[in-house]
């Protein structure tokens, strides 16, 4: 009977013990005590029903980083500017949360550019942006071309739904963008748009869509339990995302081969485009430069940019049809830099100070990416009085930020002038952090200003946006995923004459 007794006592005090339990050092960033198995979760879900409100909810009481577990994962969050910009740029946080989808998309190898480290990261980031700048992004005037043939693609679409007799209709907002971004993309990596690559183009942008819908289901419960992904693969949207990730590699080794099969034909001829490029470094360097390596990074591209893209240029429109007034401003700017109607080059925003300060405005405010991409700390690293310890994820919240009185007097209001001087001038967008910090921070900030200013004045030349005669004011808060998006919403597209 005695051992009985014992035994229970010693089971309680191990429970009791790991109940009570708080692994961290005294000095790792404070935060509400954990639980077993599950971590924070249950603090989080007090703090607020919404993820994303919940990490800030959250610093309102621990300040501008604190710790968190997210399931059995140290994890800590960034919330202030000052924090994120020395954490973020110290090259021992240059390693990403590689678990879960993003180990089983890249066959459990160390493949690619954004969840990549070490030497493959090193190598094959700065020698892919080099090359898509050699090869068009980055020089407007191929960039132009590319936004040109996708921009027109869509516009003929609209007009086929507007129809000849008729000067307006009302378009589905949501993932609207996505396929006229991924042609640019796709031009970018293979060097043109051909009607065979159509069939491809469809796929990619189809299961593109499903994966960006289910992927806003779960995230963060996927993030703090990676195995439920094996659980419930169809509640969690796991088989849609790696049916996605599946396309996508079908189609990049089918780009890849006949690559390699016209190289073999003449293997002297000049790069012309990423994928010739990248196929040709194969023989000298063949330990970065390899099939694998190449189906990552083609998704790569494509996943960090459209989705990206494709949000803020929801969000842009969004703030177009529910303020009129700034789309007048923007519409006179356009006017007076284009009298004639021709296409806008990008050189053309510096003679548009209050389309710029729309753009820094729309990113305060609507904030596509609150949460940046979380890291991991290869080492210990020290912040004021704090450290933070190896292997700890590290995620950044923009919104406490970007919503402070300090940074941004009335910071409710959707205001562009904010960021305009006396003079009309274009000030304070260094405040504007969406593209991160350090070297690791996103590679793609040109190219999306780009593609989102020539994209936003292509669509006002031809059309006047609005609210749908009869609907309410689309909702102004964001929808947490893998970005943060708007709500679903429409708008009336009404030719301009
Ligand atoms: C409005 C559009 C965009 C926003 C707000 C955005 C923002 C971001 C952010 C916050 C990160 C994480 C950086 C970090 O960890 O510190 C990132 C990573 C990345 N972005 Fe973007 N991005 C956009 C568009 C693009 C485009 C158009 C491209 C490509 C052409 C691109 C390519 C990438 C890549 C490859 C990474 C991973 C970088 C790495 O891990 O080294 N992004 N982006």
């Amino acid at each position: 009977m005695f051992f009985y007794y014992a035994l229970a006592i010693t089971a309680l005090l191990i429970l009791y013990y790991l109940l009570l339990k708080d692994d961290r050092d005294s000095k790792e960033p404070p935060g509400p005590k954990p639980v077993p198995i599950i971590g924070n979760l249950v603090d989080l879900l007090m703090a607020s029903g919404n993820m994303t409100l919940a990490l800030g909810n959250l610093a309102e009481k621990y300040g501008e980083i604190y710790s968190l577990k997210m399931g059995s994962k140290k994890t800590v969050i960034l919330t202030s500017k000052d924090a994120m910009q020395t954490i973020l740029s110290n090259e021992a946080t240059f390693a990403r949360d590689f678990t879960g989808m993003w180990t089983d998309r890249s066959f459990h190898k160390n493949l690619g550019i954004a969840f990549s480290e070490g030497e493959v990261w090193e190598k094959l980031r700065p020698w892919t942006f080099k090359m898509l700048k050699d090869f068009g992004f980055g020089k407007s005037s191929d960039m132009e071309r590319f936004i040109q043939v996708a921009s027109q693609r869509l516009f003929a679409t609209i007009d086929d739904k507007i129809g000849p007799e008729k000067k307006s209709c009302d378009i589905d907002i949501e993932l609207l963008y996505n396929q006229p971004i991924l042609s640019i993309m796709w031009q970018m990596i293979v060097g043109d748009l051909s009607p065979e690559d159509e069939p491809s183009l469809k796929i990619l942008s189809e299961k593109g869509d499903a994966f960006v819908r289910v992927s806003i289901f779960g995230a963060g419960i996927v993030i703090a339990f990676p195995f439920l992904r094996f659980v419930f693969p169809n509640a969690l949207g796991y088989n849609v995302q790696m049916d996605f990730f599946q396309a996508c590699n079908t189609i990049a080794q089918n780009l890849f081969k006949e690559m390699e099969e016209k190289m073999r034909k003449s293997p002297l001829s000049t790069p012309t485009n990423l994928l010739k490029a990248f196929v040709q470094n194969c023989t000298k360097d063949p330990k970065i430069f390899n099939c694998d390596n190449f189906l990552l990074t083609f998704q790569d591209i494509l996943l960090t940019s459209t989705e990206t893209s494709n949000t803020f240029m929801e969000i842009l429109i969004l703030y177009l049809i529910t303020y009129p007034d700034v789309q007048e401003k923007v519409y006179a700017e356009i006017l007076k830099v284009s009298p004639d109607e021709r296409d806008l080059s990008f050189s053309d925003r510096k003679k548009m100070p209050y389309t710029q300060a729309f753009f820094l405005e729309a990113h305060r405010k609507g904030q596509p990416f609150q949460n940046l991409v979380p890291r991991r700390a290869l080492s210990d690293i020290t912040y004021k009085d704090y450290i933070i310890k190896k292997d700890t994820i590290i995620m950044s919240d923009t919104r406490l930020y970007y919503e402070n009185k300090e940074d941004w007097p009335d910071p409710e209001v959707f205001r562009p002038e904010r960021f305009l001087d006396e003079a009309g001038q274009v000030v304070n967008a260094g405040k504007i952090i969406s593209f991160s910090f350090g070297k690791r921070n996103c590679p793609g900030e040109l190219q999306a200003n780009i593609v989102t200013f020539l994209g936003i004045t292509a669509l006002l030349q031809r059309y006047k946006l609005s609210v749908p005669r009869g609907q309410c004011m689309p909702r102004l808060d964001m929808r947490p995923g893998l970005t943060s998006k708007p709500y679903p919403f429409q708008a009336t597209f009404a030719k301009r004459q």
